[in-house]
């Protein structure tokens, strides 16, 4: 360690900022104290000589710090959080760091113990506070605004750095609520970040993060962006999870025959595989398969070469002579028959997995992709629907992009004359049509194609725009510009965008918004998907200017 005088111990005071959400209840808090126990990083007095393992050190460094220059520019969360930093020490400080390389060099060394006032809580649900005196911003996660917490550094990034929570010194008792924890990981686990906050505050949270999405990457001006309505809250807030993937590494080549591999999910803030042996997130009937898929790996771990995740699907039971989507001539299945209640643990990604969602039944692989939360999927098809012209005298048409085992089409069909899917997975897509023909549905009236999303404006193209909505619903990356500059062309009376990231959703409605843009937001709001999680599902309702 140093004996530098500029890094000797310090005691720091740590202004206050105001909580991002506050309240009537948020405590008056005076101002904290920040002790370093540890000395923040620094150049060394004398340089040593430059041997192979330095420069190679140094070429490593090199690459690290321009793997970090881009996660901050990504569009994920390492930006989100930059964007959070830049907020809280304003930009002209930020900038100043970057131009004296001291972004990455201004921070704390491994293990520094800091004791800090939590500030505000970023997208991912860390809380996020400033230390005045180094410039600088520290990411705590399991703790809330207002909360006065130790935490200890074990990575730094551009103006911040990540610290773990080591204790709560004074907790903010009106936003937190242990009872509501149900997991004896939570607090090592990465999966979850706010059992310890009470439902309707996560929600608000929620509301908050698609809001600061909005104002942060649509490049919408303030007026052109409504007020985010409330998180439509999930019936289930526990046991939701239909699908789970724990992971585990293969044995090390010295192991012994009793080797016991940890297989589960990540540790927080470490590629650390913590052995999870029950997750409440996940549904009962995922937690009862979870023993066998565990104790199958444990038995068999020596034959593993390399680590593997592996998939476990909750799925109503099937019947053993069920058809399956390679068959052309299906019946459409006996809903009398079916018990949702019935249900087994699929870890075979090629197995058929069933899902009834409200009435209508969907059939899918396990492997492919299907929402993970049943419970919620009535409310927000619905909501999708009643967002949607009412039916008129005219014929109306729907077009599903990104449509998966046809969720949408499937379940919003009955107001349109024809709905037109499309999915760039051709065995989603085999699935999708393989459901129309589960429901006794018109094959003539919904038709699926397997392309990429832009591809079905040379299918739709002559459809009455002003007779026709489209849904969107893309993966996390968000939609192609190809796609945007067709539906630009294309102007359907309705846009209905729903997705798992609202920063990407935001940059592409921003797109379709804009001044070049033929919409304007109608609505905007999360829906929660992901309870006891950070995350939250964005629906965004736009309309013709
Ligand atoms: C978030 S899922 C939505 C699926 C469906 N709407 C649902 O709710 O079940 C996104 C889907 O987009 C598909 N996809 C990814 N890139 C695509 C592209 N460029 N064009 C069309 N589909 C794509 C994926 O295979 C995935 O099924």
């Amino acid at each position: 360690m140093s004996t530098s005088p500029a890094y000797k111990k310090q005691k720091v005071e740590v202004a206050l900022e105001k909580p991002e959400i506050a309240t009537a209840a948020t405590p008056a808090i005076s101002p904290a104290t920040t002790q370093i126990t540890q000395q923040p990083n620094h150049p060394p007095n004398k340089p040593p000589k430059k041997d192979k393992a330095v420069k190679q050190q140094e070429k490593y460094t090199k690459l690290q710090r321009k793997a970090k220059k881009q996660a901050v520019a990504s569009g994920g969360p390492e930006e989100n959080i930059f964007l959070d930093v830049k907020a809280m020490l304003g930009e002209s400080v930020v900038d100043e760091l970057i131009k004296s390389d001291q972004c990455l060099d201004g921070g704390f060394e491994f293990g520094t113990q800091l004791q800090v006032e939590i500030s505000s809580i970023s997208s991912s649900g860390d809380g996020l506070a400033i230390v005045p005196e180094n410039n600088w911003v520290i990411a705590v996660p399991f703790c809330l605004p207002g909360e006065k917490v130790l935490a200890r550094v074990y990575r730094n990034s551009f103006c911040h750095s990540y610290a773990d929570l080591v204790s709560v010194l004074d907790k903010r008792e009106s936003w937190r609520d242990e009872s509501n924890i149900s997991c004896k990981y939570f607090g090592s686990c990465s999966g979850c970040q706010y059992q310890m906050i009470p439902y309707q505050r996560q929600l608000l949270l929620k509301q908050r993060v698609v809001e600061k999405a909005y104002q942060r990457f649509s490049q919408l001006p303030s007026p052109a962006i409504p007020t985010i309505l409330p998180t439509i809250a999930s019936p289930k807030q526990y046991n939701y999870r239909t699908k789970i993937t724990p992971h585990f590494q293969a044995a090390p080549k010295s192991a012994g025959n009793d080797f016991n591999p940890d297989i589960g999910f990540d540790m927080k803030g470490r590629r650390v595989t913590l052995d999870i042996e029950e997750c409440p997130i996940a549904t009962e009937t995922l937690n009862v398969g979870m023993q066998p898929a565990r104790a199958k790996v444990k038995e068999t771990i020596k034959s593993y070469k390399r680590g593997a995740t592996l998939l476990l699907r909750d799925s109503m039971t099937r019947p053993e002579n069920a058809a399956d989507a390679t068959k052309t001539d299906i019946p459409p299945a006996d809903m009398s028959t079916i018990n949702p209640d019935d249900r087994e643990c699929i870890t075979d990604h090629k197995r058929i997995t069933r899902e009834i969602v409200g009435d209508k039944l969907f059939e899918f692989t396990a492997g492919s992709f299907f929402q993970n939360n049943s419970s919620i999927l009535v409310p927000l098809t619905q909501y999708v629907l009643d967002a949607l012209p009412e039916k008129g005298e005219e014929p109306m048409y729907l077009v599903d992009t990104y449509c998966g085992a046809g969720l949408f089409s499937i379940c919003l069909h009955e107001r349109f004359d024809k709905v037109a899917g499309i999915e760039i997975s051709q065995q989603s897509i085999q699935y999708a049509k393989h459901n129309v023909k589960l429901n006794g549905l018109d094959e003539n009236k919904i038709s699926f194609r397997v392309g990429k999303s832009e591809a079905i404006f040379d299918v739709v193209g002559d459809l009455p725009p002003a007779n026709t909505s489209v849904i969107i619903d893309p993966p996390r990356k968000g939609c192609d510009d190809a796609f945007i500059t067709q539906l630009k062309d294309f102007k359907p009376h309705r846009v209905v965008y729903v997705s798992c990231n609202v920063h990407t959703q935001a940059r592409d409605v921003g797109k379709l918004c804009g001044d070049d843009g033929p919409y304007s937001i109608e609505s905007l709001r999360g829906f929660d998907l992901f309870p006891q999680t950070s995350h939250v599902e964005g629906v965004a309702v736009l309309k013709l200017k």
